[in-house]
């Protein structure tokens, strides 16, 4: 098949390389001409393991090639991928300004029959617009389907080449079966549904493993005050097959491009219809508190923060990725800041875009976990890098002005801290407590 996919972010880079490496023609496009120059100079603008080689391999095949001009690729096509941004507005609502645009470049582009592939999280009824949009502005015939993508940052490759499921939503029985033949080398799990019911199971699934992080942060917040292991509990709790043990690890909250994005856009959804989302409110909220534990023990272990040393170990929302778009790391920073401690900062690849959101000119940005270390009053661990895992905690405690650790996402255990003199929390595991008296929760 020949594709063009419209937006080389995550989605429409990876998508686009994976199509290609299954043998379709493929040229992504991009009106950020910066981008396109760099990937056409083998360079790649995110941070995705594996991702240049795949590229690579792909380019020097001719299967993949790069444009900034959206008519061209589309005129060449048989499908286009829509993969352009939905981001937040203020109000929570997904802001569909981009996808507009490209369905109206699109429909100005064509020169005959097309399939609109929408891979962009909108919201119900959102293909149902770009199907009126294409309409007004072109004369030739088309198909929409919605196929919602669920490739995560860190693991796209992988995701996109193994998915668990393809949802194909559609009103037309030969765009369907187009679409199908296209996933089918990856997987013979296609659900082929309505186009809304598509758009809903995107927002749905995305809702559902954020209520699960939220619900097992604040059994970890209980298990703190009530002396259990909400590491222990999330394990006994995954081995029953309906509960499944993915997505139960107790730590500072979601972030990332998507989980606050979506969550704040179906409650949107649902807000437009008359339907309060009470339990997606709560997880919402929940998930914006959780961060700030990380706080309320810095102040517990050191008293007022002002003129303390606080050493950041991750920024990146996630391991894996250079993406800090709502990662927790920038509120905790933002409000050590406001509370006047200096603040030494290390991630092994998020520097440069942390750096482009918070850039205090009084922080101190670290080249490896101990220079980070060094003289610090505290030490936060926001995310779990493997390299973190790694580093020796004994030479690290010997660097810092007082050694106390905050594990924001339990990495250590008890063996690596008990040969240590770390004053060291973690979340949901009051046991692993080492030096300090009360468990505290919540506010700070
Ligand atoms: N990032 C993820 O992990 C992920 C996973 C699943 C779904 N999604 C969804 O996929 C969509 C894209 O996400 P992303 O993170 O890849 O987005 P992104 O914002 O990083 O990238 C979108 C790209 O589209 C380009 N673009 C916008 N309008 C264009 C136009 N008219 N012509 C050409 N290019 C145009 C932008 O310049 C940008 O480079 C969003 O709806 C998101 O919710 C993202
Ligand atoms: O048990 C867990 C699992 C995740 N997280 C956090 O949740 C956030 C999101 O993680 P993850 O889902 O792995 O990354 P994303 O790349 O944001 O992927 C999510 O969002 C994408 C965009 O919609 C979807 O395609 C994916 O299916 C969905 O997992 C991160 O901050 C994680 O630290 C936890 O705190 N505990």
């Amino acid at each position: 098949m020949k594709i063009a996919v419209i937006g080389t972010g995550y989605v429409g880079l990876v998508s686009g390389v994976c199509f290609a490496d299954l043998g379709n023609e493929v040229i992504c496009v991009d009106k950020v001409a910066s981008k396109i120059a760099m990937l056409r100079q083998g360079e790649v603008p995110i941070y995705e393991p594996g991702l240049r080689e795949l590229i690579q391999k792909n380019v020097a095949a001719g299967r993949l090639s790069f444009d900034d001009e959206l008519s061209g690729a589309v005129r060449q096509s048989d499908i286009v991928i829509l993969a352009v941004g939905t981001p937040s507005l203020p109000s929570g609502e997904a802001n569909l300004a981009y996808i507009e645009q490209a369905a109206q470049e699109i429909a100005l582009a064509m020169n005959g029959y097309k399939i609109v592939m929408t891979k962009s999280t909108v919201p119900v009824g959102t293909n149902e617009r770009i199907q009126q949009i294409i309409g007004q502005f072109s004369g030739y015939p088309f198909d929409v389907v919605s196929v919602p993508e669920f490739l995560r940052e860190g693991s796209a490759i992988q995701d996109t080449l193994y998915p668990d499921r393809i949802i194909v939503g559609t009103d037309s029985v030969r765009a369907g079966e187009t679409v199908v033949g296209l996933h089918r080398p990856l997987t013979d799990n296609i659900i082929v549904t309505d186009i809304r019911s598509a758009e809903m199971i995107k927002y749905a699934s995305n809702a559902f493993l954020a209520t699960k992080i939220s619900f097992i942060n604040e059994i970890a917040n209980i298990c703190e005050k009530l002396g259990a292991d909400v590491t222990k509990v999330a394990e006994g709790m995954g081995y029953d097959k309906r509960i499944g043990s993915s997505f139960l690890q107790a730590g500072i909250g979601y972030g990332g491009s998507c989980f606050p994005k979506d969550t704040g856009a179906l409650i949107q959804i649902a807000g437009n219809v008359n339907y309060e989302f009470k339990l997606l409110k709560a997880v919402v909220e929940v998930n914006k508190d959780q961060r700030f534990n990380v706080i309320a023990k810095l102040k517990e272990s050191l008293g007022d923060l002002k003129g303390k040393t606080i050493g950041i170990w991750g920024l990146a929302f996630k391991p894996n990725t250079d993406d800090v778009r709502d990662a927790p790391s920038i509120e905790i920073v933002e409000t050590l800041l406001a509370k006047g401690a200096s603040i030494r900062l290390y991630d092994p690849v998020a520097m440069s875009t942390f750096k482009a959101v918070v850039n205090d000119p009084s922080l101190v940005w670290c080249d490896d976990p101990y220079e980070t270390a060094e003289h610090c009053d505290a030490l936060c661990l926001l995310t779990e890098w493997d390299e973190f895992r790694q580093v020796d905690l004994v030479q690290t405690e010997a660097l810092m002005k007082q050694p106390i650790l905050i594990d924001g996402r339990n990495v250590f255990s008890g063996e690596q801290i008990a040969i240590t003199n770390f004053c060291y929390y973690s979340v949901g595991r009051p046991s692993m407590r080492r030096h300090v008296q009360e468990p505290i929760l919540g506010t700070y």
